[in-house]
């Protein structure tokens, strides 16, 4: 008997994922204590790895040769070497969206934290001292603008909770039109420039691209009011941190983040010294900051947990791997070969050899068959139209009922 495909789970994963992972046909095989290095001699006869944090380099999937799919329980996937999985035809999916929520929850919780300096005031409590006078200084959020820079799935969360705290949501994205904007009942800003001049509270939910790294630069904090809040719950490279540093000091910004630069990954300590700034400067300026625990709540890891499993059982059970992010959508297919055929052994293989022979690159195949079995249609997306010798030599077969040529728009 064949053994089942093997799942590694190389990350903490909620227990109720685990269990139900157990009910599929797969060997699940549990080991959040992997690290970096060991996961790179730990992919041996291992078809799906399911990971979180943990890096997944190059070499890794250099010894990987039955790695079929790799799902980060996540919202995105800058730990995975993404393109050295393509070029080994290993799909790569995450759980967008799932954490939303939970990173909302800690921008507000940051936003108040910093407004009412309440970890100062716990600290002062439990020091023994009462300083009402020094944390009766707080502003207040109602009425006040929050601009929000990303209006991805955090963002526009954010965006919902901002208006039930009596603020002013204005954002700016990619693709962020006013008429989007409107749509989403928040105002909109032509430039991040201008919507962090607008804004007394700042929050980032950029993805991290090469368009994006470092786009909270110099210039923002600069544009930024005195005393404004900044919130980043994102990634660290989306800001140029020493621009946030100065800023803290000479301009008064208030701070508050998720994610630090160098983050240690499995060591327990750190090594910036981003967080000796949370005493106000005397522009009164200072930082908060939680070490990346914005995704940390059960409901999340839940989500995340349950988004994991949908994605392993259609992989195993309907073949089609959902939230993929690496197959490519600009394909270079414009035509599509359509044959109706007998559903018998070796027809298609027929096929595909004669356009093999004439030159022709194949991208796609899906086949349905008919009730009863007898008949199937094959569709095929290439890249050229066929000669009227190639058609002609198809049709040649016995087997081959019908073939059409279908022009494809442009999509690319
Ligand atoms: N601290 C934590 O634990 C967590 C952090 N994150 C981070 O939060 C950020 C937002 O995550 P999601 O909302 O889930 O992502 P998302 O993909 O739903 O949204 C990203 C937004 O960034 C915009 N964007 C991307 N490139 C852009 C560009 N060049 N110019 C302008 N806009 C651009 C997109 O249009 C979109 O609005 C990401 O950086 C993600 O890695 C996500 C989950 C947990
Ligand atoms: O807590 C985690 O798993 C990391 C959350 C995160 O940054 C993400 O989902 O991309």
């Amino acid at each position: 008997m064949r053994a089942a495909m093997r799942l590694l789970i190389a990350d903490k994963l909620h227990p109720r994922a685990v269990e139900e992972l157990r009910t599929l046909p797969v060997d699940v095989i549990y080991e959040p204590e992997l690290t970096k290095e060991t996961l790179e001699t730990s992919l041996h006869n291992v078809g799906i790895l399911v990971v979180r944090s943990k890096e997944v380099t190059r070499k890794a999937l250099e010894s990987a040769r039955q790695l079929n799919l790799i799902v980060r329980a996540g919202a995105e996937t800058a730990t995975i070497d993404v393109k050295a999985a393509s070029e080994r035809g290993i799909y790569v999916a995450n759980c967008p969206g799932k954490n939303a929520s939970a990173v909302a929850e800690l921008v507000f919780g940051l936003i108040v934290s910093i407004d009412r300096r309440i970890p100062d005031a716990v600290a002062s409590l439990r020091a023994g001292r009462w300083e009402r006078t020094e944390y009766a200084k707080a502003e207040g959020v109602i009425g006040k603008t929050i601009g929000i820079a990303g209006l991805g799935a955090i963002g526009r969360d954010v965006a919902c909770r901002a208006k039930t705290f009596g603020m002013h949501p204005i954002g700016w994205s990619r693709s962020l039109s006013p008429a989007r904007a409107a749509e989403l009942g928040i105002g909109h800003a032509s430039s991040l420039e201008e919507l962090a001049a607008r804004s007394d509270v700042l929050t980032v939910h950029l993805g991290l691209n090469d368009r994006t790294r470092g786009i909270i630069s110099k210039r923002i904090f600069e544009v930024m009011p005195k005393r404004g809040i900044f919130i980043n719950c994102a990634r660290p490279d989306l800001v140029d941190n020493d621009a946030m540093r100065d800023a803290i000091v000479t301009k008064g910004i208030r701070v508050g983040i998720d994610v630090v630069p160098n983050e240690p990954r499995g060591k327990k300590e750190i090594t910036t010294d981003l967080y000796n700034l949370s005493t106000p400067s005397s522009t009164g300026g200072f930082l908060y900051g939680t070490p990346h625990i914005a995704a940390s709540t059960d409901q999340a890891q839940l989500a995340i947990a349950t988004e994991t499993v949908r994605v392993i059982r259609s992989f195993l059970l309907e073949g089609t791997v959902p939230n993929v992010v690496n197959v490519t959508n600009l394909s270079t297919a414009r035509f599509q070969m359509v044959i109706r055929m007998l559903d018998k052994v070796g027809t298609l293989a027929n096929v595909l050899a004669v356009i093999k022979r004439h030159g022709i690159n194949v991208e796609e195949v899906t086949n349905t068959v008919f009730d009863g079995g007898s008949a199937s249609c094959a569709k095929l997306r290439i890249v050229s139209r066929p000669t009227e010798a190639c058609l002609h030599e198809i049709r040649a077969f016995e087997e081959v009922l019908h073939v059409d040529i279908v022009t494809l728009p442009n999509l690319a």
